[in-house]
């Protein structure tokens, strides 16, 4: 197996409830951490299916989020209304079940402007809030998916030049393999100077990909591409996607 910067850790969750209490536990390890270190705990999310497994492990924590900022690792370019927002699927899912994080917590795109202006305007954000200005700011925890083709984040295969990416931090995507088109996403610099990075990947339609990705570390996928420099990463999986890891 080829080697990794980073220390690297896989739990593989018998059942939904035993993925939300690992997921949970993550959550506490990585706030607490960040309690020691600052006021606020960062975390950057991600869309489709972790907006459901984190709601429901929030929901089971009783953790205290009052002082955690939330991030978007990725976002679709559309308004944020719209069905295909990831910010509107949390607000939307957190304002029933989970009312006591506000709207002032999230620090989201503003997908009103220009599509490179919303990705510049993105990258200028996190650096104000994470108190960073001129060096790569570092995130307590960023919450990762993979799709069936290895893309995490709006990284996909199919467009490679975004994985060398070396300056910004949060760029625009356009002519996105996965609708809709256009996107912003979180860049490797960005994604690799994280203090944590989970990713959290369910489902047998997975499991292919999770070997490729995690065991044989295969780079024609971009999720291979994780390896926080000075960071914990951790694979969560479900028993259907982590089928083909366990040895
Ligand atoms: O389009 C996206 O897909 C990935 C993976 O989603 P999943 O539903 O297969 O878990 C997601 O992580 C990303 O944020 C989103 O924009």
């Amino acid at each position: 197996m080829p080697d990794r910067k980073c220390s690297f850790k896989i739990s593989l969750a018998e059942s939904e409830d035993k993925l939300i209490e690992t997921l949970s536990n993550l959550l506490r390890r990585c706030s607490e951490q960040a309690k020691d270190r600052k006021a606020t705990f960062s975390i950057g999310l991600s869309g489709g299916s972790l907006v459901q497994l984190l709601t429901k492990a929030l929901r089971k924590s009783t953790l205290d989020t009052s002082n955690w900022e939330f991030f978007f690792c990725d976002e679709r370019y559309v308004a944020d209304d719209h069905s295909d927002s990831t910010f509107c699927a949390y607000r939307t899912e957190w304002l029933s079940q989970l009312p006591s994080i506000l709207d002032s917590q999230f620090v989201k795109a503003d997908t009103t402007k220009l599509l490179d202006e919303c990705a510049a305007d993105y990258e200028a954000r996190v650096k104000v809030k994470l108190g960073n200005s001129h060096s790569v700011p570092q995130f307590d925890l960023l919450l990762l998916g993979m799709g069936p083709d290895g893309h995490t984040c709006s990284l996909f295969p199919e467009q490679p030049a975004t994985l060398e990416e070396t300056s910004r931090l949060v760029i625009p995507i356009r002519n996105s393999p996965k609708p809709p088109p256009e996107r912003i996403t979180f860049t490797l610099p960005l994604i690799n100077n994280a203090r944590d990075v989970a990713f959290v990947v369910t489902g047998a339609s997975k499991s292919d990909v999770v070997k490729r990705v995690f065991v044989d570390q295969d780079k024609q996928f971009p999720a291979a591409w994780v390896d926080p420099t000075n960071g914990q990463l951790t694979l969560i999986v479900d028993a259907g996607a982590g089928s083909q890891i366990i040895s």
